[in-house]
């Protein structure tokens, strides 16, 4: 298993190209089975995780070609043809490698009239129950039946009527899943307090692309007029703003200078907001970000909330970036029970946390030590390597794959913009 090694003390100075957002990526992917016409998707991220969804978009019955790109070019275009489906299984095997691929049960439920997919149990970051996008689908006139670790969801008569749901927590797959299954519909249908993530509004852009008519795009309520049928587009993926987040903690705590190229300030509003507060300084420009660090970091008080709130997806690297501010944080993660697996590792750099139920308090230290580190999920592998770049010595990150799925040529990036990084194979 590769590793990746990092030498740290480097300040990051240049420009980093911003991919496309692989959590928009993995829910456009699934509106190519909704029409029998192709989609082409730009911009998508070279990530593990889209190559996964292709892999199950092709078990599908689905082709799935990448055109003309080089290899020494960032993202990729994919046409994706769903003329015919031949299957409306998604086995357990790859629902449990990717939490996203319960994303294909509202796209196929409406293009088949019956979906049989693996329930996805828990994860590393917590118990990621599936129970709204069901309740969802059954308001939407969805029957649903579960066996053998599996929901069957059947549209009595082929297609679903449509109808109103109101989500009693925010989930922003539970939105994801039924805004697809009500696009094409024989009715209207209604969800209220709806998910807002750009992630979500990049699909209900991509939707509309395709035929269909949504209204409140960006608001709690959605309101879908069900379409006889649609249409094959072409579509840009939006720019990942948790990957631009992370390499602006990256340079706010190795003291250092960058221009995040292709990050869209729109979407980032909370997380510049929180870098501001901790002393960053931001510049916005047009087509790019300038973050530039502090001499001293200052600490920060910060909760996680659906967006327009402080993402989940960028807690771990907040709390990297504070281990050395200048005096005590207080972290509350409210989305995941059990996203606190990094703080151990931080810990075995010198980072000083505690953390008590669902709250961490990071105090500032003078410095971290590098170590031989790993972590368990995505966002916790990116904030032990934001965590060595500011180390003294040597951090060894396994567990490289975590990485893989959700940055794009991470140490290409970063290496060009001064970090002294590697991966290296086992062998
Ligand atoms: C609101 C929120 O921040 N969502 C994040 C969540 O999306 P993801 O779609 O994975 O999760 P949801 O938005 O659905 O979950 C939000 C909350 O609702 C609960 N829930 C969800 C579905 C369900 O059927 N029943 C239920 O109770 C979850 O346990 C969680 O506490 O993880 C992604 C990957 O880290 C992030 O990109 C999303 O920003
Ligand atoms: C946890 C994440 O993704 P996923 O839902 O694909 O596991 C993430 O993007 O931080």
């Amino acid at each position: 298993m590769d590793r990746i090694v990092i030498r740290g003390g480097n300040p990051l100075k240049g420009r980093i190209f911003i991919s496309g957002a692989k959590n928009s990526a993995l829910t456009l992917m699934p509106c190519a089975l909704l029409t029998d016409e192709p989609l082409t998707l730009r911009n998508l991220p070279r990530l593990a995780d889209v190559d996964g969804f292709g892999h199950l978009l092709n078990q599908l019955g689905a082709s799935t070609a990448i055109e003309g790109t080089r290899p020494e070019d960032f993202g990729r275009v994919m046409t994706i043809r769903a003329g015919q489906l031949t299957s409306s299984e998604a086995p357990y095997d790859i629902v449990r490698k990717m939490r996203a691929s319960i994303l294909v049960l509202g796209p196929i439920l409406a293009r088949k009239g019956e979906a049989r997919v693996s329930l996805p149990g828990g994860c590393a970051i917590g118990n990621r129950p599936i129970d709204l996008h069901l309740k969802a689908l059954e308001a939407l006139g969805a029957e649903l039946e579960m066996s053998a670790g599996y929901v069957t969801a059947r549209a009595p008569g082929g297609r679903l009527p449509g109808g109103r749901f109101r989500f009693p927590v925010v989930s922003v797959g539970a939105t994801e899943n039924a805004l697809m299954a009500a696009a094409t519909a024989r009715g209207t249908s209604v969800l209220e307090n709806a998910a807002r993530e750009p992630e979500i509004v990049d699909l209900c852009r991509l939707l509309v692309a395709m035929g269909a008519s949504i209204d409140g795009i960006g608001t709690e309520t959605l309101t879908i007029e069900g379409r006889d049928r649609l249409h094959g587009a072409t579509y840009a993926v939006m720019p990942d703003r948790i990957e631009a987040g992370s390499y602006a903690c990256a340079a706010a705590i190795t003291g250092g200078q960058v221009e995040l190229v292709g990050a869209d300030a729109a979407d980032m509003a909370a997380t510049l907001s929180a870098l501001a507060d901790a002393g960053v300084v931001i510049e916005l420009k047009k087509g790019s970000i300038g973050i530039s660090a502090p001499d001293t970091l200052r600490p920060l008080t910060l909760s996680t909330a659906p967006f327009p709130g402080f993402a989940t997806d960028m807690q771990a690297q907040f709390m990297a970036m504070l281990t050395k501010a200048d005096g005590a944080s207080m972290l509350t993660e409210t989305i995941f029970e059990n996203r606190y697996m990094h703080v151990p590792e931080l810990a075995r750099m010198g980072a000083d946390i505690a953390v008590s139920g669902r709250s961490a308090v990071v105090r500032g230290v003078d410095k971290l030590a590098g170590a031989p580190v790993m972590a368990t999920d995505l966002r916790a592998s990116m904030s032990l390597i934001i965590a060595g770049l500011a180390a003294e010595g040597e951090t060894s990150v396994s567990r490289v794959y975590h990485l893989d799925r959700g940055y794009e040529r991470l140490e290409e990036k970063l290496s060009a913009v001064g970090a002294d990084i590697e991966r290296l194979g086992d062998g």
